[in-house]
């Protein structure tokens, strides 16, 4: 379980967050809604560690506020940024690999993840800046899921995927939390 406790993120002087708290038992889904600035990515990244905050994140009972991103990923804490792509010289392969080297997950578990998600599948071989945006957010999708193995962050994971895509992702959410 993901447990937020009065978080809050200050950028360049201003409250960005105040004082906001929730909890995501195990098993579930659950989406961050609100206005165009309200806060919902600074919160995605203040919980992954990339925004220094006040509060605390806790996963399963564990305070993880005083450590980075690095150290928050590597207790399985996955992360698909709205704005990322994947890296973009290294092959889709390659992409898919990162975490396996420097979180120390195992092969098989990217094997899963690809079975899970079929376009990068057929895409490996391909240098992810050959990629259209969609099929980029498919990839940095995938790396999310090998890294969380405990909670997946997915900040507008729909957002430029077809209709069909994101029926189809859908699915591997629901597959992915049921697991
Ligand atoms: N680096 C920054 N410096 C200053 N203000 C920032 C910075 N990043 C975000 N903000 C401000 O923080 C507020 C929240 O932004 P955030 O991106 O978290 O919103 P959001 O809910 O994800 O919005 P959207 O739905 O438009 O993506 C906005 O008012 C934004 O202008």
């Amino acid at each position: 379980m993901i447990e937020v406790k009065d978080l809050t993120v200050r950028i360049g002087g201003s409250t960005i967050i105040r004082g906001i708290s929730f909890k995501v038992p195990d098993g579930s889904v659950f989406a961050l809604v609100g206005p165009n600035g309200a806060g919902k990515t600074t919160t995605l990244k203040a919980v992954m560690g990339l925004l220094r905050h006040g509060g605390s994140v806790l996963l399963d009972g564990e305070d993880l506020s005083a450590l980075g991103p690095s150290e928050r990923a590597a207790r399985g804490i996955g992360y698909a940024p709205e704005d990322r792509r994947p890296f973009p010289s290294p092959t889709v392969e390659e992409n898919s690999n990162l975490p396996v080297a420097s979180l120390g997950i195992s092969r098989k578990r990217v094997e899963e993840v690809l079975e899970l998600i079929p376009a990068p599948k057929g895409l490996l071989k391909r240098p992810a800046y050959a990629l259209s945006g969609g099929q980029q957010k498919l990839v940095a999708l995938a790396r999310a899921l090998v890294v969380g193995r405990r909670a997946i962050l997915l900040d507008e994971l729909f957002e430029g995927l077809s209709p069909k895509m994101r029926d189809d992702l859908s699915i591997v959410i629901k597959q992915v939390v049921g697991q």
